[in-house]
This record gives structure tokens, sequence and C-alpha cells, in this order.
């Protein structure tokens, strides 16, 4: 029961809360049936099917509506006389400014992506209004809350990179069905539907491959005299095939290694396939088309044999040129296309069969090539409700009593749900403080677009920067900018950034700011004449900023996926930011990022407040849901 103090705060407050899908829909509800009276809700989607099981505010009848208005009418129908203001949009659009963050006395996160994250962190360090933030993974689920100057910010500690596997184990040697998976997605889906001009690791030429003729021709195009068979069948035989045998004519890499098996499609498949659909047929929209469907493969947890991959491989590939035309050059993976899944799913399966890796259905597949943990609706409906708590202490200004808690799969210390005191501001945080970082680069080489694409986009999540060197602009990105200013810039981008007209050199020091974020950092400049290709890809090193430890043994496709009852659910298991990645890395070791850690681990990377050791091995099964946090947290502090 909620005392007549806090009620009176949660009659008062504005509220902001950013996403309507799994726990926004539980948030909303909660927040609703709190007592809270005026809340805003931003949410770029439109409802999908797959949304129904858990995302209880929305029927059948409302897919494809906007969430957060479906939301809104659906919360309305019960509490008609709060007010609920509904934007169908992304919270990254320039309308949601520092200004209208100020608005409110709370914003309350219920997102799935590193990328709106830190952007609404930016801007409610700006704004200096607080932010609950929340993510859930499957049983594991995170609350925290950020408070300018008070607890850390949503960036204060580094976020994993994305998993990444060197390109070698991809291309050539792979040993997990998760590898194999990357192959059919990464490069052979995106060459086959993808951007042509995009840099691909699958050999391209004819010639690359030993033939010497000096005409070398692309061989994922499609020759006039062949037929869309005739061509799937070229593929299959070219990149399961022709190209293990290539790599089979390198001894040294079989030495310690299984050979793999070239595959052949006439030996997998004697007759010519029959066209069920025609091949005439005209294009039409994604979804519509299924190779399962064609070859009438009905349940898609079954594993398909080398013949029946084969068959589905052909047909998908059949369907996305006969059927889906006119989007092939700008296909990319999607986990919700059908005919993709089918796709990859077949193409990861036969090179799994020539490297004697365990084959995996098509729902197994999706979910390592979409990394999908599926989603809990009951840990959503829990984050939710500590999200409230969270935000009502922040609305009684009950400064000494927040917690950022956590959602573990299994009890620890008879606990499901942990709460821990929030940590102090890091110091050393690019966003939050204002630490410099430093960059070194080649600036004799590097161009302003290498820097702008790298690290200002890529690194600092920067949308629209502006970057300065002193009271010179060298580069700005805004809508009311002069012709003669856009062409300036754009010039400026293909310039080493030694022939910048205020040359960056070393000992520069940048400022780079984002002007709808109102965030700005320095960034020390220190030139560096080599780069190791392998280890530093980017050829720039950005420093001043600790990434997260890297774990050799951890190469699940989800970080997740295993059990969880000896890992803290922390930043690592948010929503969204779980994609496979391929990197050029050293060796032939696996790079793999989003490592779990144990609660002692992260307190000492943390390097502030010691939480006593935590016995997170607890197997004693008699649960005790308590309400004396307070008691408990005080508990693990030293
Ligand atoms: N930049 C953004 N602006 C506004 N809303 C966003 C932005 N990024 C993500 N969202 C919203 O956050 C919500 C996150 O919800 P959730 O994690 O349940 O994902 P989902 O897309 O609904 O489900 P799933 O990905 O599991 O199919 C989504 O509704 C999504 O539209
Ligand atoms: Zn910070």
């Amino acid at each position: 029961m909620a005392s007549e103090e806090q009620l009176s705060a949660i009659k008062r407050a504005k509220v902001l809360m950013v996403g309507a899908g799994g726990i926004g829909c539980e948030l909303l509800k909660t927040l609703a049936l709190s007592g809270f009276q005026d809340i805003h809700i931003i949410d770029m989607d439109t409802i999908e099917v797959s949304n129904l099981n858990r995302q209880f505010l929305f029927r059948q009848c409302h897919v494809g509506q906007s969430k957060a208005k479906v939301a809104r009418d659906a919360v309305l129908r019960f509490r008609p006389n709060i007010s609920i203001t509904p934007y169908h949009a992304n919270v990254k659009e320039s309308r949601f400014n520092v200004d209208f963050f100020k608005e409110f006395d709370v914003v309350l996160n219920g997102l799935d992506n590193l990328d709106a994250r830190r952007h609404v962190n930016r801007l409610c360090l700006a704004a200096d209004v607080p932010l609950v933030e929340s993510g859930t993974t499957g049983f594991l689920g995170q609350v925290t809350v950020h408070l300018k100057g008070k607890t850390e910010c949503y960036e204060c500690q580094p976020k994993p990179a994305p998993k990444t596997y060197p390109v070698c184990t991809i291309t050539s040697t792979p040993s997990k069905f998760v590898h194999c998976i990357v192959w059919a997605k990464d490069l052979l889906f995106a060459k086959l539907f993808g951007d042509k001009n995009q840099e691909n690791d699958l050999n391209v030429r004819s010639s690359d491959t030993g033939n010497s003729s000096e005409h070398s021709e692309d061989v994922f195009e499609c020759r006039k005299d062949e037929d869309i068979e005739q061509y799937g069948r070229r593929i299959y035989d070219h990149v399961f095939g022709h190209n293990i045998e290539v790599a089979l004519s390198n001894e040294e890499t079989w030495k310690n290694r299984n050979k793999p098996r070239p595959i052949y499609s006439k030996d997998v498949l004697h007759v010519k396939m029959t066209k069920e659909n025609g091949d005439t047929e005209k294009d039409c929209a994604t979804g519509d088309v299924s190779a399962m469907a064609s070859l009438s493969l009905k349940n898609p947890q079954d594993i398909w044999s080398l013949a029946e991959n084969s068959r589905v491989f052909l047909e998908a590939l059949r369907l996305f040129f006969s059927k889906r035309g006119k989007e092939i050059g700008n296909l990319t993976f999607d986990k919700d296309d059908q005919l993709a899944v089918e796709f990859v799913t077949a193409a990861a399966n036969i090179r799994a069969s020539s490297f004697g890796i365990p084959l995996h259905s098509l729902f197994e597949a999706k979910g390592i090539a979409g990394n999908i943990v599926h989603a809990v609706a009951t840990t959503n409906a829990i984050i939710a409700g500590l999200i409230v708590i969270e935000a009502i202490k922040v609305l009684k200004k009950d400064n000494n009593n927040y917690r950022m808690t956590y959602c573990l799969e299994h009890p620890s210390r008879k606990l499901l749900l942990m709460p821990v005191e929030p940590y102090e501001p890091n110091k050393s945080c690019y966003v939050c403080s204002e630490t410099p970082l430093s960059l070194e680069v080649n600036t004799r080489h590097s161009k302003l677009r290498d820097f702008v694409e790298k690290i200002v986009k890529g690194k600092l999540g920067m949308n629209f920067p502006v970057i300065m060197k002193g009271a010179s602009i060298l580069y700005e990105v805004g809508e009311d900018l002069e012709d003669d200013m856009v062409a300036i810039y754009a010039a400026n981008l293909e310039k080493a950034l030694s022939e910048l007209p205020s040359p960056v050199t070393s000992g520069t020091v940048l400022t780079v700011e984002d002007l709808q974020q109102e965030f700005s950092c320095s960034i020390n400049i220190k030139h560096r004449e080599e780069f190791d290709e392998e280890k530093e890809p980017d050829g720039m090193v950005l420093s001043g900023w600790v990434e997260a430890p890297v774990d050799k043994d951890n190469n699940k496709p989800n970080g997740n996926g295993e059990s969880t009852s000896n890992a803290l659910p922390t930043e690592e298991i948010l929503e969204g930011e779980k994609d496979v990645e391929i990197q050029e890395t050293s060796g032939g070791t696996e790079t793999v990022a989003g490592k779990k850690r144990k609660l002692s681990e992260v307190d000492e990377s943390r390097n502030q407040k010691k939480p006593e050791k935590l016995d997170l091995d607890d197997e004693d099964d008699e649960l005790v849901i308590s309400d004396d946090w307070e008691s408990l947290t005080k508990k693990k502090r030293v």
C-alpha cells in the first residue's frame, strides 16, 4: 500500500516511458494501476504477431498498428481518467530534445538496444532528469537507477563489444554450428541477396579460385544462359564443393583438424527438383513465400537430412529470385523473414555436414542467427514492478534507498531478486565526467571520414556530430546548413586529418559534440605510424575508456543460453546487444566479449565499494522472497 506521501508524489508526477514492448506493456499497466496520472510513451514500432504472446495489451486485430497508441487505448479502458500521451516515433528524433526531456520528473526505459539507451542516457544527463533503466533476457533481468552526479550513468561502465569470430574460422575452419550460421548469414546470404558493393570475404571471381582465365567473372552472378535451378546448383557446387576442394589443397590447415568433405548437388539430389510453384511468379511481399511450404516440410523443430537441407537451399534461392526479385541487392538478414531463415538454416546445415558438425533444426538455427533468447513474460512483469518501485523512490527523493536490482534465474542466498546499492559515477566516464579521451591514429593516412564513422558514430554513439579544433569547425551535420558549408564538410571528409584546413596532428585536442544529445567530449590526438591490421582493424585506437574483459572460453551464441546460476546479469544481458559480428582478429583464437561476470568480479572491475563475496552457488531450494531488502543489501557491503 502506498503512503499518503507516495500517493501525492505519484499523482503529481509526469513520467516518460521509452519503449512499449515486452517490458513497456507491463510497465504502463503497473504505472496506471499504481496511480500515475500523466504518462507519455515513445515507441517507434508497430505490433507484430510475434509480440502477442507477451505484450498483453495487444491483440491480433492490432497487428500493424502503433504500439504506443494501442497500449494507451488498452490502458485507458481500465483507467479512463488518466492522461496517456503516445508518440509513434523514434526517441532519437530531434523533437525529443533536452527541453522535451526537462518536462518530466523521471524517465523509464523499456528499450531493447544499446544505441537508444545511450541516447536517452545522454538526454537525461543533459536535462538532469533521473533515469530508471531496465533490461531482460529470458529469466534474467535488471533495473538500475541513474541520477546525475549521484549514481553512475548508463555509460559509466563500458558495454561489452558484440561477440566476434576471427574471419578465418568463419571462412575456412568452422568448428561449431554458430560459425556455419555466421557464414551463411553474413557471407553467403549477403553475397547473393545483399548489396553487391559491400566487402565480403566469400571468394567472388572465378580467378580467385585458381582459374587463371583473364576474363574472370563473378561466380555469384546468374549467367545469361542458365535458369534459376542451374544457377542454384552452380552456387551450391561452388560453395559446398569447389571451395571445400580448394581449402583441402592447403594441407597445412588440416594437419591438426578434421578435413571437411566437399559436397556436390548431384551426389545429394539425383533428380532435378520439381518446381511446385513454377518460376514465373510475380514479385510479392516478404513473408508470403516459404521453401518449407513448397516442399511440405511442416515442423520447424525437425532436423532436416542433408538432402532436405539441399532441397530447401535450392528452393529458397529459387523463390528469392522468382518471387522477391525486386529486393535482391538490398536484403539484409532478418530473423523475422521466413524465407531468409530457411535459406540460412539450410546453407548452415550443408556446411555443417561438410565439416562434421551436428545439424540443427530451423527453430534452433533461427535462435542462433537472430541471437534470440526467448522472452519470459514473468521476468518482464517483475522488472516493470521494480522500475515503478525505483521511480517512486526517485519522486520522493529517497536518495539513500535506491537499489539496482537483478532478477536471477536460480535463487542465490534464497533470493531470486538481488538488490545492490547503486554505484557512484565513474570519475573517468567520458559521458558524465569531463575526462578527455585519447586517440592514436595515423594523422597522415586516416581520413576525417574514418574518424567520423569509426570513432564519433561507431564508438561514441553520436548522431549529429560537430567536430571542432579550437574555434574552427571541421565537420558538422545539420538540417539548416548552407550549401557551401555542406560542400566544404563533404570535401573535408575525404581529407587526411593532417591535411584538413585546420590540420589535426599529434597533440591536437578535438572537441566532439552532439547538439541533439547536448553531449560533448574532448579527444587528445596522438599520431602513430603503424597499426596491427588484425588486432587494430580500425587503424586507430581510442582509450581512456576501459573495455570489458574478454573471455576466450565463452563462445555460446547467446551469452545467457546456459546456466546462469553463477552469473550476475549485468548490462551485457540487455536485449538487443547480442549481435554476432565477424571481425578480423589475430591467430585463430576466438574473441568473445560479453562474458558473464560473477558479482565478485564485477566489483573488482569497478573498484568501488566492495560487497563481500556472494555465495552464488547456493543450492538450498527453500526460496524466500524478502521485503527487508535494505538489511540484505547492507549485509553485502564491507
Ligand atoms: N530508438 C527507439 N525509439 C523508440 N522506441 C524504440 C527505439 N528502440 C527500440 N524501441 C522500442 O523498444 C521496444 C523494446 O521492446 P522489446 O524488447 O519487447 O522488443 P520487441 O521488438 O517488441 O520484441 P522482439 O524483438 O522480441 O520481437 C520495442 O517496442 C521497440 O519499438
Ligand atoms: Zn557516466
